[in-house]
């Protein structure tokens, strides 16, 4: 193949060009997947021990460099236990991003049935936004988890299950304090209400703010390791949070709340 440049001594085509960029392609990816998450930190981790490894190798240091190469050799079966969520999620993101996926640019070109009226979603989002402007009115607690997937793990033994149409006054009556529903969190998945007084898995995330209590806590664990928004109003303070991909912003307008609510109902859920 013809030579694009040479830099350094050294002969670079296209294929050098698209192999760089598939690799920044791929590091982006990992690290909108990893960052503010628990994994993030082991992975910095891992890349000191990889690092550690080559500056012992270099300075012929050898017991070390063989206690290391074995850590190493062990790694990759690690990595693949440790990262085992985060691989799956990477997976997944690559399959949306693929050229013949559902929300990719060539199926919305080729199939102009995709660009369907979004009636629905919007009606979600006008119920959602209005029981949450109203819940934050009154600060009144509480945790909503929108997910893509009927099959989003919860605890059913604590929880209720519902299959209810998503009204705002329906959403504020399970929060309101007095009801029997309010405690825990609320699962929507598609265009209905699936469980209230859900339990969690709680983040345990060190980089969250110490002051961030436990209804926040489990909007961020809810999002950890699948494709969830969680939203939450604080009873304490009366703001609005969402939760996806294992991080949290804080105190969030309705407006931005409206879009984030567009980006994951109407764009698809977050990778
Ligand atoms: N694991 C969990 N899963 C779902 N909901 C939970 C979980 N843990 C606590 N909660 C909810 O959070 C409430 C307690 O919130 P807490 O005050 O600890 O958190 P917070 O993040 O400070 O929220 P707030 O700002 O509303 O006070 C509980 O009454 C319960 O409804």
């Amino acid at each position: 193949m013809e030579d694009l440049f040479q830099f350094n001594g050294f002969r670079y085509n296209w294929l050098n060009v698209l192999d760089l960029a598939i690799v920044i392609f791929l590091v982006i990816q990992l690290y909108r997947l990893l960052k503010g998450s628990l994994a993030f930190n082991i992975f910095v981790g891992l890349l000191m021990v990889y690092f550690a490894y080559f500056m012992v190798e270099l300075l012929h240091m050898p017991i070390l460099t063989l206690i290391l190469q074995n850590f190493i050799n062990i790694g990759l079966i690690a990595i693949i236990i440790i990262f085992q969520p985060e691989i799956r999620k990477f997976l997944l993101v690559l399959g949306k991003k693929a050229p013949l996926s559902k929300d990719s640019f060539f199926t919305k070109l080729f199939l102009p049935d995709k660009f369907k009226s979004y009636k629905e979603e919007e009606n979600i989002i006008d119920e959602v936004v209005t029981a949450v402007s109203h819940m934050a009115a009154t600060s009144t607690g509480a945790l909503i988890v929108l997910s893509n997937s009927y099959r989003v793990k919860f605890d059913t033994a604590s929880s209720i299950s519902l299959d209810s149409n998503i009204n705002a006054k329906l959403l504020e009556s399970i929060f309101c304090k007095g009801s029997p529903l309010h405690d825990g969190a609320l699962i929507i998945v598609g265009n209905k209400i699936l469980a209230a007084k859900v339990i969690l898995p709680v983040s345990e995330n060190p980089n969250l703010p110490l002051q961030v209590g436990l209804r926040h806590r489990s909007a961020v664990g809810i999002t950890e390791h699948s494709d969830n928004l969680a939203i939450v109003v604080s009873e304490e303070r009366g703001t609005i949070s969402y939760a996806e991909d294992g991080t949290l912003t804080q105190d969030v307008s309705l407006e931005d709340l409206k879009s984030k609510l567009y980006e994951v109902l109407v764009e698809g859920y977050p990778g």
